[in-house]
């Protein structure tokens, strides 16, 4: 079934503190891209990307190997490349973070070429309340795992979305795989 594959032990505790540190540490300054959404009803987070981020090469090649091998035991999907920046998410209570229902497949060249969806669950998940990753592969809602390390994988298309935080942050990192369109 085309649904979530979970990964719950992808990155130990310690590897994913390494990341929020990496995050943490880097300057930000324009060149590292840290944007802020325009339209905080759909999302209110802070993203940092980590193409040029040095520090991160070690995430990206094991998040790869991740898709590689969901890919072939569970989707079968026609996945060509990694064309966009990995992201790092950054939701805080005191600014109600989250991320309301949505697909991640867009109307952009890029966007449109999205096939797979990886979330690594950065934070400890007893160091925030809500923030929530939900998943609707069908008339159901599904609540991601929120085990630090855990990695969710599911088709880009599926509805998703971050209920708001209501106490501490929530770091996850987000990774899309790239294809020609489905038919
Ligand atoms: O932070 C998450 O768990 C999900 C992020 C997300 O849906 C996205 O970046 O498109
Ligand atoms: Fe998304």
């Amino acid at each position: 079934m085309l649904s979530i594959h979970a990964i719950p032990d992808a990155f130990s505790k310690s590897e994913c503190e390494r990341v929020i540190a990496t995050i943490s540490n880097s300057p930000t300054d324009e060149a590292l891209l840290v944007g802020r959404n325009k339209n905080h009803n759909l999302r209110k987070a802070e993203l940092v990307w980590t193409d040029n981020l040095a520090g991160m090469e070690w995430v990206m090649e094991r998040l790869i190997e991740l898709v590689r091998l969901a890919n072939r035991d569970q989707f079968g999907f026609d996945l060509r490349e990694f064309s966009e920046s990995p992201q790092v998410a950054i939701y805080k209570s005191s600014e109600s973070g989250h991320f309301a229902w949505h697909s991640d497949i867009g109307g952009g060249p890029v966007s449109r070429k999205r096939k797979l969806t990886l979330v690594l669950q950065l934070s400890g998940s007893d160091t925030y309340d809500g923030g929530n990753l939900e998943i609707m592969p069908g008339a159901q809602i599904l609540t991601a795992n929120r085990t630090q390390g855990c990695v969710s994988i599911f088709p880009s298309f599926t509805l998703h979305q971050v209920s708001p935080v209501k106490s501490g942050t929530r770091y996850s990192m987000t990774v899309w795989a790239h294809g020609p369109a489905f038919r």
